[in-house]
């Protein structure tokens, strides 16, 4: 019963104490296909995570633990969180938010969190660069971590070593800053595909604008408003895009074609 009631929706769940609250309402699930990411991207992904969720004998007759890590990295406005939410209806999962930098959660909460996550979720671990300095950060810098009722590096990846499940345990990772993130947490094992969620690149930009319009002239169009994109030589963020169309909504796609320098102005 609950389940057909959540068909077509995603839960989206937050830890309160020890354990895993919904977040709101579950959320209509965001086809794959309306987060335009580069060519390749995003089949990229989901083929992995198809093929690791198809296949749990291949890591129990290896002995392997039957979990996978994936960082996606980048800009912001390009994607990560949306794709990860419309990632997880595709599979038919749900989500688990943690933030890091909560205070009051332990090394023991987290690893308690982590083995009592709902079953076929994600666990996503958003701007994980804000939750740990480097080990090659000053001691400045790490002092001012010091004291606080935090989980601890080592914790995390105790914990990331540690969740191992019958059944698929997949966690996401994100960050604006990939250099900011220790080695340790990145190796293989902890994050097993990462992938650079960047800028628009001129397709994403056509597909952004086909996303929004339609009709005849529409593929022409696009091309004309990716020229004229490109022809500014700056970065811009899906998100920006969006933004902008969504503040022409009632104009003409000529108009919206002719203010495009708008894109970096509102
Ligand atoms: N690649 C994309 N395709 C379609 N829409 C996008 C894309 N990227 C971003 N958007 C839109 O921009 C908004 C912000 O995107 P999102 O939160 O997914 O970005 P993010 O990369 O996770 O950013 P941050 O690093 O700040 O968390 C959302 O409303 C989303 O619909």
């Amino acid at each position: 019963m609950a389940l057909r009631q959540h068909e077509g929706k995603t839960i989206m769940y937050t830890a309160m104490g020890s354990e895993w609250r919904p977040l709101g309402h579950p959320r209509r699930k965001r086809p794959i296909s309306s987060v335009v990411l580069d060519k390749g991207i995003s089949e990229k992904i989901l083929g992995d995570c198809k093929e690791f969720v198809g296949n749990p004998g291949w890591y129990t007759e290896r002995g392997i633990p039957y979990r996978r890590g994936y960082l996606l990295h980048g800009p912001p406005g390009c994607g990560k969180s949306s794709y990860i939410t419309a990632l997880a209806g595709d599979l038919g999962f749900s989500i688990c938010v943690l933030n890091l930098s909560e205070r009051g959660l332990s090394d023991d909460r987290l690893n308690h969190l982590l083995s009592v996550a709902p079953q076929q979720s994600i666990i996503l671990l958003e701007d994980i660069d804000a939750a740990f300095v480097s080990r090659e950060d000053t001691p400045q810098q790490k002092s001012a971590y010091e004291g606080l009722n935090r989980v601890t590096f080592s914790g995390l990846l105790n914990c990331l070593d540690g969740v191992a499940s019958t059944e698929a345990r997949i966690v996401f990772m994100t960050t604006n800053y990939l250099e900011r993130l220790d080695p340790a947490l990145i190796r293989p094992g902890r994050v097993d595909l990462k992938e650079y969620i960047g800028w628009c690149s001129p397709h994403q930009v056509e597909q952004m604008f086909l996303r929004f319009y339609d009709g005849d002239k529409a593929p022409a169009q696009a091309a004309r408003f990716t020229e004229r994109v490109l022809a500014f030589e700056k970065n811009v963020s899906p998100a920006q895009i969006q933004g902008f169309f969504m503040f022409f909504k009632h104009s003409d796609p000529e108009e919206v074609i002719d203010n495009c320098k708008m894109i970096w102005e509102l």
